[in-house]
């Protein structure tokens, strides 16, 4: 609702009926905004082998004038699931403020994830803007997380006993496998519900969109790391620094930070194969750092060559592997192969795993989080279910589920990004 202002008034407002302030129900947003010419353009994502121009498109995020529920009638829920990730408050904060301009009074959190819907001694927080409006000033989130928890069954159980009828769930991927699973048991069940996904992962696996929240912020973070790592290494006699930074099959943060920093001299990440030892591995490339500028510095995914290591054959309570830890291992074989050579080599190792997501959103994950959380309360107004909210090509956007998750999205070794990477570190290739 817009107050209207004098005409004489400079810059005045338009009048409701010239104010074009809503989405239309059919705006859409282009998912690919290059035409590539040849399958043989860097990157060229092809559908046949002429690399046809194929429009694909998701609707436009937003506020309809047209709204499906009414507002006295809506028991929202919100639940943060998975690992944490800078910008779970931010999200909820906004949630909750949208929630209550559309006139929603009955607001609850659900403790610790899915788990909370099962666990009986875990009981639903009541949200209003007083209890959100200072939380995105720190990290974590409120409502707690957690990995594995109840079925879909039970879940859909408790929504029902609880009244809910607009749930926003934030997680990764597993979390939205959760919800599209709530949603199809909520169709099958006939209940209207709308089941809302924010995707939220430090990883940035999630498909289709530039980038998820969190990630910005773990980036910044783990540069730092890379900065100390790399001033340990400079400041040592023949000093290498290892930093090991999470990604479990994607190597994002990784890349990035390496770009980022401008210290790293070599990036490993899951995506792309390399040997440690032999002519051409990664030791014998850091004694040519070590002869030619006296330091070096390497950046690993968590998920980076875990061909070299034991499996450990454990699953965390998602039914996600737990991997060896290749930060060690490096360290570990690095100096084995120094002292085998005869060689002086000062190798440290740092491992800034949690520090790089239980922190407070950086200003542009704190924008990217207020705009997703408003727009998670506009699609479930609207009437959606079963979709996720993200940015695609710098537009905001609804997704359905299924498309999102149906594998963790990659780094490409074929990318420009990657080959950016690779000039600025000035590595070979390891095989
Ligand atoms: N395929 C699935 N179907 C239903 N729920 C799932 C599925 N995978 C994971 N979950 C649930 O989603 C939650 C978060 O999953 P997890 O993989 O730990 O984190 P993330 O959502 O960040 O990927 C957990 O409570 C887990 O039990
Ligand atoms: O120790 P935890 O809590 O299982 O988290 C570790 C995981 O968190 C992540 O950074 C993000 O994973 P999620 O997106 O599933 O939360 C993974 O890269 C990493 O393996
Ligand atoms: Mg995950």
């Amino acid at each position: 609702m817009r107050t209207p202002i004098g005409k004489d008034f400079p810059g005045h407002y338009s009048s409701d009926e010239e104010w074009h302030g809503y989405i239309n129900n059919n705006d859409r947003v282009l998912l690919k905004t290059i035409n590539y010419s040849s399958p043989k353009s860097a990157g060229a994502e092809c559908i046949d082998p002429n690399c046809t121009w194929v429009e694909q498109w998701v609707h436009r995020a937003g506020p309809r004038e047209k709204i499906y529920y009414k507002p006295e009638e809506v028991k929202a829920a919100i639940v943060t699931c998975g690992g944490l990730c800078p910008g779970l408050n931010d999200v909820i904060r906004q949630i909750v403020i949208t929630l209550e301009i559309y006139g929603v009074k009955k607001i609850v959190g659900i403790p610790f994830g899915y788990r909370g819907f099962s666990d009986q001694e875990l009981t639903e927080v009541p949200l209003s803007r007083k209890v959100v409006q200072n939380i995105h000033l720190s990290g974590g989130s409120l409502l707690g997380v957690s990995r594995g928890g109840p079925g879909v069954s039970d879940i859909v159980d408790s929504l029902e006993e609880r009244g809910i009828n607009m749930l926003f769930v934030l997680g990764g991927n597993g979390t939205h496998a959760g919800a599209n699973a709530i949603h199809n048991e909520c169709c099958k069940r006939r209940l209207k519900v709308s089941v809302i996904g924010v995707p939220k992962t430090i990883d940035n696996d999630i498909l289709l969109m530039d980038k998820t929240f969190g990630f910005d912020t773990a980036v910044e973070e783990a540069q730092r790391a890379i900065n100390s790592a790399y001033i340990e290494a400079h400041s040592a006699y023949h000093g290498i620094g290892v930093v090991k930074l999470m990604g479990r099959s994607s190597g994002f943060i990784a890349m990035q930070a390496s770009l980022s920093s401008g210290q790293v001299d070599v990036c490993l990440i899951p995506e792309v194969p390399f040997n440690l030892h032999g002519p051409h591995g990664v030791l014998r490339h850091l004694q040519h750092l070590l002869e030619m500028k006296g330091s070096a510095v390497i950046c690993v995914a968590e998920g980076a060559g875990q061909n070299l290591l034991q499996n450990t054959n454990a699953k965390d309570a998602s039914g996600n592997v737990v991997f060896g830890d290749i930060g060690v291992y490096i360290q570990q074989e690095t100096k084995k192969y120094f002292k085998e050579i005869g060689v002086h080599a000062d190798v440290k190792y740092i491992d800034p795993t949690y520090m790089i997501r239980a922190c407070r959103a950086n200003a542009s994950d704190g924008i990217l989080c207020t705009v997703l959380g408003q727009n998670a309360v506009h699609g479930a107004f609207a009437g959606y279910s079963g979709i996720s909210v993200g940015l695609c090509n710098t537009h905001y956007a609804y997704f359905p589920i299924p498309e999102v998750i149906s594998h963790p999205r990659l780094v490409d070794p074929n990318s420009r990004m990657w080959h950016r990477c690779l000039t600025s570190t000035g590595q070979p290739d390891f095989i």
